[in-house]
Formats: C-alpha cells, structure tokens, sequence
C-alpha cells in the first residue's frame, strides 16, 4: 500500500484529501494536534464522509492512523521518510509553524539516502500555498539538504475546492461535505509526476485554476459572509435568502468574470455557468455554513494577493469595474467576532490607528487613488474620526 502523510485532520483533510487518497490505495497518516481527531482516528482507525444531498450518500474511508506532531514528532519524521506524498489542509498561517517538522522528515529522507522523489502538495486557500510551504520549509534546511530538495522533493502548488462546514456530529470524524468537489495540482513543479492521484487533475499551467477557483468560490463566498455579517444574518443560506445579498454576489461575480476573461482564455459563457452553479453550492440546504467560518481571519482575507484585493487591483490596472469588490471590503472593516483573533485585531487597529494606515497596513495598496476608493468604502459603512 502507498504511504501519504497528511498535516490538518480537519474539515477538508477528512472531508476531501482523505477521500481521494484513500481511493487511490494510499495509508494515511493524518498529523495534527487535536487529541480528540487524534485519539478517535487511532481507536477507530476509519470513518465515513456523507454527502450533503438528498441521498446522504455515505464514503468510508479505512487505513487511517493519527499522529500528534505536538506530543510525538518523532514519528511524524518516520512517516516522512517513508511517504509516497505529503499534503496539507492546515491553513495558510500555520504552515510556518510546520515547516521545521517537514524539513526534519526531509533530512530524514536524505540522510536513508532515498532516491524516491516526492511530493508535498498544500491544500490551502491561496495561490502558490506550496510554494510558499517550500520557501519556510528552506529555512530549517542546510545546504546539503537544499541540494537534495532541488533534485528529489517537489513543492507543486494546488487549488482544491469542495465546502465542507465545521461540523457537531457525534462521532468526531464523521464529516459532512458537499458532492462537488475539484482538486487541481501544478504538474510542471512535481517531481514525482509518474505518481499520478485518480480524481486530481493535473494542469501544466495552475495559475487559471487557481485564480478562477480563489476569485470565485472564495471571493464570493466571503463576499455573502461579509454583506451576511453586515446586514445581521449568521449562516450563509440564510444571507443568500436575502435578494440583496444575492444581487451583491451576482454584481461581484460579474466583476470577476471580467478579470477573468482578461486574463485567461475561458468563454463568458463558461464563466457564468461555473458561476451559477457556485450559487447553488452556496445555497446548498443540506449544509448549514455559519457565516463567522466563511467570514474567518479577515486579515488574512484582505491581504494584497487574497481574494479581493488583488481582484480590484488588477480590475483597477485595466480599467475595469470593481464598486461591488469595494463596497465589500467596506463590510470587512465592520466585521465582528469576538472568537476570531483577526477581527478583533482589525477593529483594535481602527480604534487606534488612522484608517489610511490601517488600510496600508492590512492590505499592503500603495496606489492613492485606491486607497482613496477604499477609504470611501470603509466611511460609508464605520464611524471613523480619523
Ligand atoms: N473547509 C473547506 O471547505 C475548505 C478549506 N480549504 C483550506 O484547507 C485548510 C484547512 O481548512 P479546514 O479544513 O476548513 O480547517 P479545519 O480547522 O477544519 O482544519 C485544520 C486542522 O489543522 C489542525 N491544526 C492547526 N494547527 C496545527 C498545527 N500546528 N499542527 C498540526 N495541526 C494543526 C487543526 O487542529 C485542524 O484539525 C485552509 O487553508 C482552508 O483554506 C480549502 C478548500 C475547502
Ligand atoms: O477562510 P478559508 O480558509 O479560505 O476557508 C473558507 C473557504 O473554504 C471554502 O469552504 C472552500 O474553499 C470556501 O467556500 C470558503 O471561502
């Protein structure tokens, strides 16, 4: 049996990576730090995914081990050494705090003297997670070690998408998704591309994936969160029941697909049947998202290549359209959940701190006349003084 060492045995860890590397006759070994997701995946050692839809159509999924990487990294290093492919649903601000732990099975590998070439694919909401991952991960490597990562180990970037909600089952693996699902990889970054996954589609070039993906499943996804937020509603369904809500979603989606058709070489009419089904995935009502998980870590979420602001900005360079991508940027800097670290950072900042500078600051725009844009959003909707 193949061996895939998988990092976060959350959400879409269980609900999706798992899925398919099961299918494909992998072991997985998912690392994590949550005892109760480790504790259950050892005693149970299998677990089931239902689809959200009428047949509640079930997926089980067997040879599943957990390892706590906080309690015994020794082991997550043994489980690296011994991989076929490594992948990560963590999210994109703790891949930093995993990138020693991966550099360490790394030098693992090469002190075995293993000539096998792997992959470790990230499954993150961003573009060029793995990437990203690779360029942590070289700071806990020496050179020897760099050398060896240039010739055996890839760090191919990916888009995956597929809903999967927090979930409150009684069984802390079971895990509710939606049915569809899509998970892309760039195969010119892999180094182990005779290891082809049943169900990933491999492209040559991801950068149209993932931005079609990033600035449309996200993008509108956050903008129903965020306008949902603003106008009092606390799950997605319930905000998209709202006509204006769903009128704000329509007006984004049209601005994307403008970017889109700039950049990429999708027809108008493709563009707008994806985007009418991501309508219905939203409204899918056998999934109930809350708006505070699709809403979560604003700052991440208005950082300069995230999922609006680099879409204005590159609206902005062409001339395009982008008032409804603004006016939601407007709702983010209303956002509030005590529970989330991030929005409560972002309301301390506006307290403190003169809104062009936390503009600056939260979004990185340097351009005047878009911080002007903004700044004019944010007024319309908070009470600043400043
Ligand atoms: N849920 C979804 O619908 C989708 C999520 N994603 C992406 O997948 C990533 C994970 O998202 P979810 O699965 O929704 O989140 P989640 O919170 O359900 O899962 C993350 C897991 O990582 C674990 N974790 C956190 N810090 C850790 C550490 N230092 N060491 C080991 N494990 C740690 C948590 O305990 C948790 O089990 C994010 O980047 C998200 O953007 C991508 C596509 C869809
Ligand atoms: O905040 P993150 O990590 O991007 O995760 C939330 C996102 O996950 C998804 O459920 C799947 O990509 C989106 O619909 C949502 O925007």
């Amino acid at each position: 049996m193949k061996q895939a060492v998988h990092f976060g045995a959350g959400n879409i860890g269980r609900g999706f990576i798992g899925e398919i590397l099961h299918q494909n006759d992998f072991a997985i070994s998912f690392v994590d730090v949550n005892e109760t997701i480790i504790d259950a995946l050892n005693a149970q050692k299998e677990y089931d995914i239902e689809l959200a839809s009428d047949a509640h159509e079930a997926i089980h999924v067997d040879n599943v081990r957990g390892i706590n990487n906080a309690k015994n990294p020794e082991a997550v290093i043994a489980a690296i050494a011994d991989a076929d492919v490594v992948t990560t649903a963590i999210g994109p601000n703790i891949l930093p705090f995993i990138a020693e732990l991966l550099a360490q099975g790394i030098h693992a590998r090469h002190v075995a003297n293993s000539t096998t070439p792997l992959d470790v694919i990230a499954c993150e909401n961003m573009i060029g997670g793995s990437q990203f991952f690779l360029s942590k991960v070289k700071e806990h490597l020496d050179e020897a070690d760099l050398a060896y990562v240039d010739q055996y180990v890839g760090f191919p970037n990916a888009a995956v998408d597929r809903i999967v909600p927090n979930q409150s089952n009684v069984d802390p693996l079971h895990v509710i998704v939606e049915p569809f699902c899509e998970w892309v990889v760039d195969e010119s970054q892999m180094k182990n591309a005779a290891l082809k996954i049943d169900g990933v589609h491999y492209a040559s070039d991801l950068e149209p994936f993932i931005e079609r993906k990033l600035f449309s499943v996200n993008t509108g996804h956050a903008t129903v969160a965020y306008n949902g937020a603003a106008a009092g509603y606390t799950t997605i369904t319930e905000a998209l029941t709202d006509e204006t809500i769903m009128a704000t979603l329509r007006d984004v989606q049209a601005e994307i697909r403008a970017l889109l058709l700039a950049k990429f070489d999708f027809t108008e009419a493709d563009l707008v049947a994806y985007h009418n089904t991501i309508c219905e995935r939203f409204a899918n009502p056998y999934i109930i998202d809350k708006i505070t998980r699709v809403g979560r870590t604003p700052i991440r979420k208005l950082g300069y290549d995230e999922r609006f602001i680099r879409p204005i900005r590159e609206l902005s360079e062409r001339d395009l359209p982008c008032d409804t991508l603004i006016a939601t940027v407007g709702k983010i800097f209303t956002y509030q959940d005590e529970n989330d670290q991030q929005a409560v950072e972002l309301q301390a900042k506006l307290a403190t701190t003169p809104l062009v500078d936390v503009i600056k600051d939260v979004t990185g725009v340097t351009d005047a006349a878009l911080i002007a844009k903004l700044t004019a959003a944010i007024k319309a909707n908070l009470k600043v003084k400043n």
